[in-house]
């Protein structure tokens, strides 16, 4: 058996993982990486990445179609299968090797195989091969495990090989017929990628459609998968699931009716990895979400030796967010070893502020959704005074020459008692790329006196901010 010291062990190379080790090591310590699939986890070949690619060429076709003069060039519809290939492209064709001389080029050593926790900052690696290898770390132990799709015990449902995110995002044929059990982001993303390829989707949306975000979210992501041959079913709920001989799967919904497709998606949130990792070996309950403390380190753990990023701590499931919970996470175990002062204040160094209340999130439906921060309910929960400030975002030059009949709508939630802005949300193709500019208000707690003069260039849709100053008034 192999036996191995470093400073830092880390647990899974997902997005998050590899972030914690190349802090870790540009802080002058060591770090080695265990991972059991592919490094670059499953935002890279499974999630963030191919799903965006499947979306792209879709949403590129609509705004050509949308122009007078670029309309008349196109002249067939969306070419499936060189979407597909241009998914397995940014999926690097399920093949780790650029990411594996990353880590390489940043002096990560990588042990393959399954990490598992067997004592205080000792890790376990068993290999492909079986042969086994022990990792004793001097400083931290970092789980960066992520999560993997979140499958109910509907009757015959496992049975009946549904797929999950993850054959939905690698699948090499597009389904005649396409069910989806989930009404949330992966769920909204692939019922409009899916029907642009040509599947005949019905999605059972038990509860709502993007119902977290601002009520406008859902209303007008709905009508247009509605527009686009979608049934959308708000309110349904599979009770059983049976799959026939010919491949049918057949879901018969609690009130009786049944629903025949090619294919099931499941999509209906997502549980920690965290089954087979050691957590029993440390005082932790396998299978549970790891919760930490504001620099990620894991709370009911003695020691402080032990820290979890990323998907695995369930404090936002976004692989931004998670990055940005690694930088913080390698860079306070790196003050901690060297007895450099923490900086966990609001804001610090070394914490993940914007967790709580600042997180970017974008929905590449259509039309896109560009939120951060607050929705109007979330921040009267939180006990804000707010005010709430609705624009039609077609009615500015920017969106008018984007696109002939661009539809879209913008809303800012205000901290009435601080004068900042609380949270944004914006619906309307392309409207992904405007919504750093509100991430940066929000963070910054920019006053919105201020704001008045952060002066949008005429004629972009980014004109929608002075509409919406100018609709709360000076
Ligand atoms: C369909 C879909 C689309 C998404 N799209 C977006 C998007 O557009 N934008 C966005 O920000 N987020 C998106 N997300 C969320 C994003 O994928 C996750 O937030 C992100 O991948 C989390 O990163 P992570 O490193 O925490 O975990 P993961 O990416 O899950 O990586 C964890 C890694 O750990 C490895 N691992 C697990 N257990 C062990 C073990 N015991 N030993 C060794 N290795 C182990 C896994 O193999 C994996 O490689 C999407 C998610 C899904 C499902
Ligand atoms: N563009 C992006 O940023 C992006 C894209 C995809 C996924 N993600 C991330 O991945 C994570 C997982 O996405 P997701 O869509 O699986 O989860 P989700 O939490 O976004 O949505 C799950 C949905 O399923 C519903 N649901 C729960 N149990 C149900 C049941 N038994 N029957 C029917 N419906 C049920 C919920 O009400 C919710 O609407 C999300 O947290 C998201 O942040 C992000």
């Amino acid at each position: 058996m192999e036996t191995s010291t470093y400073d830092v062990v880390v647990i899974g190379a997902g997005p998050v993982g590899e972030n914690v080790a190349d802090r870790i090591v540009q802080g002058g310590l060591s770090a080695a990486i265990v991972e059991r699939e592919l490094v670059g986890g499953e935002c890279s070949y499974w999630a963030c990445m191919p799903t965006k690619a499947l979306l792209r060429s879709a949403a590129a076709l609509r705004t050509a179609r949308q122009l007078p003069g670029a309309r008349e060039a196109v002249t067939g519809g969306l070419d499936a299968a060189a979407v597909l290939r241009r998914r397995d492209a940014f999926a690097s064709n399920w093949k780790d090797d650029g990411q594996a001389s990353w880590l390489e080029s940043v002096g990560v050593p990588l042990y393959r195989g399954h990490g598992r926790i067997v004592a205080a900052r000792v890790v376990e690696v068993t290999g492909l091969d079986g042969t086994t290898t022990t990792l004793t770390a001097r400083h931290a132990v970092v789980v960066a495990t992520g999560s993997g799709a979140l499958v109910p015990d509907i009757e015959g449902l496992r049975e009946a090989s549904p797929w999950t995110s993850r054959e939905a995002v690698s699948a090499s044929e597009v389904p005649r017929r396409l069910a989806i059990i989930g009404g949330g982001v992966v769920a909204s993303e692939m019922a409009t990628a899916f029907t642009d390829l040509g599947s005949s989707v019905t999605m059972l949306a038990r509860d709502g459609v993007l119902h977290l975000a601002e009520p406008f979210v859902g209303e007008r992501v709905v009508e247009s998968l509605r527009d686009k041959g979608v049934s959308v079913r708000i309110g349904a709920e599979a009770g059983s699931v049976k799959r026939d001989d010919d491949g049918t799967v057949s879901i018969t919904l609690t009130d009786g009716e049944q629903i025949d497709a090619d294919e099931l998606l499941v999509a209906i949130g997502r549980v920690p990895n965290t089954q087979d990792i050691g957590l029993d070996s440390v005082g932790l309950k396998p299978g549970d979400w790891l919760t930490v403390d504001d620099t990620m380190r894991v709370v009911g753990q003695d020691g402080g030796w032990l820290y979890a990023a990323g998907d695995v701590n369930r404090r936002v499931l976004l692989t931004h967010q998670g990055k940005y919970q690694a930088r913080a996470v390698g860079d306070v175990i790196v003050a901690r070893a060297k007895g450099e002062a923490v900086e966990d204040g609001r804001w610090g160094r070394h914490v993940a502020t914007a967790d709580e209340r600042a997180v970017p999130q974008v929905v590449f439906t259509d039309p896109e959704i560009a939120s951060v921060g607050l929705t109007a309910a979330a921040a009267e929960a939180a006990g804000m005074r707010i005010r709430v400030v609705d624009y039609d975002l077609a009615a500015v030059a920017g969106s008018a020459l984007h696109s002939d009949g661009y539809r879209g709508q913008a809303r800012m939630v205000v901290h009435e008692d601080r004068k900042v802005i609380a949270g944004v949300t914006l619906v309307g193709p392309d409207v992904a790329e405007l919504l750093h500019a509100a991430t940066i208000a929000v963070v910054g707690e920019v006053p919105l006196d201020r704001l008045w003069h952060a002066v949008p260039a005429f004629p972009t849709v980014s004109e929608v901010w002075l509409r919406l100053l100018e609709a709360y008034g000076r």
